[in-house]
């Protein structure tokens, strides 16, 4: 308070937003971290020891927002990403981006090739390096810890427990290790798909190119049940990009369809697909609509046929609303 003016929280106004990601510094994620939120400040930023623990802050308001990897080209979904999203207390998803990842070993200064007994890295990683190491290193025992970053802090930590460690050059390089080998993941084309998760609130507007992602639980077992979830889609021209089913925890046999499909569910098309799952579904637990990450440049926004055109849906709504009211004219 500054006089007699009373504190209107105008500190707590200003207050920078906080972005958690899995850390600690260095990791592919923290790389996310900076291609969607260029220019932010290390004090702005939390580091966090797992996948778990980035959820808990943004859950706890620790952070305003945080940033997970949810898919791998190479060895697919992140488990621990996709069981927060479907299991805990509900977070959205409000941007995404996609990085290359580029993996090298690591070892402290001096070390060759023939020194290393024991990698460490991430279990995503570690099966994306498989072919190499089994080439390379086919005796060292490979260890996954909770970041590739976290592997090369405590490679250079004194009395590390391991050789070496498989990381992005940025973990390698702010550990102070040197690179034994570069470019050592099996597919060197590889990427993945890194999300900023929110607490919900307002959606981001609808860009044109957006992605819409959800969790669809079915209302019983019986033939033909998931073509019925996907025919939703189909017969309203939404294009899907990715389907996948999760157990749902509750027994064997029990799944969740985790779905991303083009567009933003403010348009007419997405939200009558999402009507209709919503009427055949136990539960339908909605994980945001957000603009596509740039980097898939290569991607050409399917053009729903002409019956399934947003203007298709408006008029429809409108020709039914005249019925409804009598001018049937
Ligand atoms: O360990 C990291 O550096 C991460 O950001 C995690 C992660 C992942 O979970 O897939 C991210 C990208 C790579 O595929 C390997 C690991």
């Amino acid at each position: 308070m500054s006089g007699d003016r009373p504190d209107l929280g105008y500190n707590l106004l200003r207050m920078p937003n906080r972005y958690a990601y899995l850390g600690p510094e260095g990791t592919f994620t923290e790389a996310a971290l900076r291609a969607l939120e260029p220019g932010v400040a290390p004090e702005d930023t939390v580091p966090s020891d797992g996948v778990d623990a980035v959820f808990a802050a943004v859950r706890r308001g620790e952070a305003t927002a945080g940033v997970v990897p949810l898919e791998n080209s190479v060895e697919g979904g992140v488990t621990a990403t996709l069981a927060e999203l479907i299991n805990g207390e509900p977070l959205i998803i409000t941007a995404e981006v996609e990085v290359p990842v580029e993996f090298f070993l690591f070892a402290r200064g001096g070390a060759t090739l023939a020194d290393i007994k024991r990698v460490a890295t991430h279990s995503h990683a570690l099966a994306q390096c498989r072919g190499w190491l089994s080439r390379h290193l086919p005796h060292a025992e490979a260890t996954t810890v909770s970041s590739t970053a976290a592997a090369a802090r405590a490679v250079a930590e004194p009395g590390a427990p391991y050789d070496a460690a498989i990381s992005a050059r940025i973990a390698g390089e702010r550990y102070g290790l040197s690179p034994i080998a570069q470019d050592i993941g099996d597919r060197s084309e590889a990427a993945t798909r890194f999300v900023r998760i929110a607490r919900p609130g307002p959606l981001p507007e609808p860009t044109g190119t957006d992605r819409t992602s959800l969790v669809a639980f079915l209302t019983d077992d019986h033939p033909g049940a998931l073509a019925e979830l996907l025919d939703q889609f189909a017969v309203r021209g939404v294009n899907l990009t990715r389907l996948e089913s999760r157990p749902t925890g509750d027994g064997l046999g029990r799944y969740c369809f985790f779905l991303d499909a083009d567009g933003h569910v403010a348009e007419a098309r997405v939200g009558e697909a999402l009507m209709g799952l919503r009427r055949i579904c136990t539960d339908i637990r909605f994980l945001g609509s957000y603009p596509r990450s740039a980097a898939g440049n290569d991607y050409t926004p399917f053009m729903p046929s002409r019956s399934n055109s947003n203007a298709d849906f408006h008029a429809a709504a409108e020709w039914l609303e005249r019925v409804r009211s009598g001018r049937i004219r």
